[in-house]
């Protein structure tokens, strides 16, 4: 089955697997040893959690292609970005991911629509998925496509620069601690938004964040860094949100945890819309 196949046949199995993401990387940096390995499905949210040093943002960075691991592999669906044994490593650029930061980093001069289709205008069309008008219509922003972002509070230019990132139709978001710089209420009013988009566009997301409130929101699953390893491979129930609307308390889905392991790096799906 080809990936096109794997969009219109519209069984779940294949929804899902085609833009799996398999991470297993080892890497020195200094006097940390980072050994980490987890698989993220598509359509959905995989929440990197743990404490600060846990190493949450080297993985990402890795990922992403900004930092080079020592061994091991990365692929996004049938991509392979980084295979230490074969000399595999596309460079950012060819990896097709989009990354949101703590902070929007919105082009000043700019106004929003034009921020907003930056990168998405250097995109063959042929790989342009994502339209502009669905993500405008799904974060709200409409109102706000003439203004500059001087103009625009926290929250609504960390929508923008969630939208300009889908807009690069990326096959896989990453997000570091994007709600890191709001107050709790901006946090609320972003939070429905991140696992929604995930769904809407298949597009697999990595949530970094040491808050387990915000990660028992959007997270579809959960892996736990510590010292560098991962301590904990799970889901995340969809019956215990801590918002408004979604009352519960924050805790992995018990009863079908996967020992964390870099052998058993797969962990057992949530339910899917
Ligand atoms: N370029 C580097 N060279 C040497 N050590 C590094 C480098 N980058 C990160 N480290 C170290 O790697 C460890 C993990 O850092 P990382 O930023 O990935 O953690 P984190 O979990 O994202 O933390 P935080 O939540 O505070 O952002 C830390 O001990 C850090 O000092």
């Amino acid at each position: 089955m080809t990936a096109a196949d794997a969009v219109t046949d519209g069984s779940k199995n294949s929804r899902i697997t085609k833009n799996r993401v398999d991470v297993r990387v080892q890497k020195q940096q200094g006097g940390f040893f980072l050994d980490v390995a987890f698989a993220a499905e598509q359509a959905g949210v995989t929440a990197l959690f743990g404490p600060s040093g846990a190493g949450k943002t080297s993985v990402v960075n890795m990922v992403a292609g900004l930092s080079r691991p020592d061994r091991g592999r990365i692929t996004i669906g049938d991509r392979c970005c980084f295979d230490g044994e074969t000399g595999i490593y596309l460079p950012p650029e060819k990896r097709r991911i989009g990354y949101v930061f703590q902070e929007a980093r919105l082009f000043p001069h700019l106004t929003v629509r034009a921020n907003l289709t930056f990168g998405m205008n250097r995109l063959k069309p042929s790989d342009r998925f994502v339209g502009v008008e669905p993500v405008v219509s799904l974060l709200g922003i409409g109102s706000l496509l003439k203004r500059r972002p001087a103009r625009l509070s926290g929250g609504e230019k960390q929508r923008v620069a969630i939208g300009r990132a889908l807009l690069c139709s990326p096959q896989l978001l990453l997000m570091d601690e994007p709600l890191a710089s709001l107050d709790q209420a901006r946090k609320e009013e972003l939070l429905p938004y991140i696992r929604t988009l995930s769904i809407r566009f298949r597009i697999p997301i990595l949530y970094v964040s040491h808050q387990m409130e915000e990660i028992a929101s959007v997270a579809d699953s959960l892996v736990c860094l510590e010292n560098g390893r991962v301590i904990e491979h799970s889901p995340v129930s969809r019956n215990n949100r801590p918002f408004p609307g979604t009352p519960g308390t924050c805790r992995p889905r018990t009863g079908d945890r996967t020992p964390c392991s870099r052998d058993t790096g797969r962990f057992p799906l949530d339910d899917h819309p």
